[in-house]
């Protein structure tokens, strides 16, 4: 059984969503992790929750970042540990260092909540096995600050190491102005750290996991993640 831990901070409100298809859906271990606390020890998977942590105060993740969890999913993605940040999670990744660049402020300064096309562009890392290369995944977008900026050297590196894992496209996987929600470069919707242990995605998988919700394109992220955890595990025969 893959143990995941779903880190709630003050103002998080995705982390029941997290929850639900950890736990419902995909049938695995999910625990919720209190801000404060600094044990991860029992985990196999840390997942940074959408939301308005600290009410996005200062700018989005800027003061979840200094949590006393914070140190510790810091020392667990430094040990190879899976840690998944969606949304304000992915703000919370940057923040901390964990991931390179940072969230803006959309380029339509406005709230922008919608069903998006995301293409996955790479399925050589833990999230993104049970995907085929280049499919156009259906996932909503519920963000403010979602534009993802960085440097051009960042940008390339990024590029060079295949560390873009999801892209905003149309529904066809064509990379176009249109099908970028929120103005981000390269219309990157999700990166990878380079060890390729830490993705930060501003789409919602979890809000996308079975047909009720419209989509079940989510689920196999996470089908992903619960792959990575099982092979891991060494067997008793061994
Ligand atoms: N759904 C979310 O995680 C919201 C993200 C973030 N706080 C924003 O509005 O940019």
């Amino acid at each position: 059984m893959a143990r995941f831990g779903i880190v709630t901070f003050p103002g998080s409100n995705c982390d029941h969503d997290a929850y639900h298809a950890v736990k419902h859906v995909l049938g695995e271990d999910a625990t919720f992790v209190w801000h404060q606390d600094t044990d991860l020890s029992a985990l196999d998977v840390v997942v940074l929750p959408g939301g308005f942590s600290y009410g996005d105060y200062l700018r989005s993740g800027a003061i979840a970042r200094f949590s006393p969890v914070m140190d510790a999913v810091v020392d667990f993605a430094n040990a190879g540990g899976l840690v998944l940040g969606v949304c304000n999670g992915f703000q919370v990744l940057c923040e901390a260092g964990l991931l390179p660049g940072t969230l803006t402020r959309n380029n339509s300064l406005r709230f922008v909540c919608k069903p998006t096309a995301v293409r996955v562009e790479r399925i050589d890392a833990p999230f993104t096995t049970q995907y085929a290369p280049g499919q156009v995944l259906s996932l909503p977008v519920a963000h403010g600050e979602g534009r993802y900026v960085a440097d051009d050297a960042t940008l390339n590196a990024l590029e060079s190491n295949n560390q873009v894992l999801f892209r905003y496209t149309d529904a066809d996987g064509r990379m176009t102005d249109a099908a970028n929600p929120n103005g981000s470069m390269r219309n990157i919707a999700g990166i990878c750290n380079e060890a390729r242990n830490v993705l930060g995605l501003m789409p919602h998988p979890e809000r996308h996991v079975e047909l009720l919700l419209g989509s079940d394109d989510g689920r196999p992220l996470f089908e992903s993640l619960r792959a990575s955890v099982n092979d891991a595990v060494p067997t008793s025969a061994a």
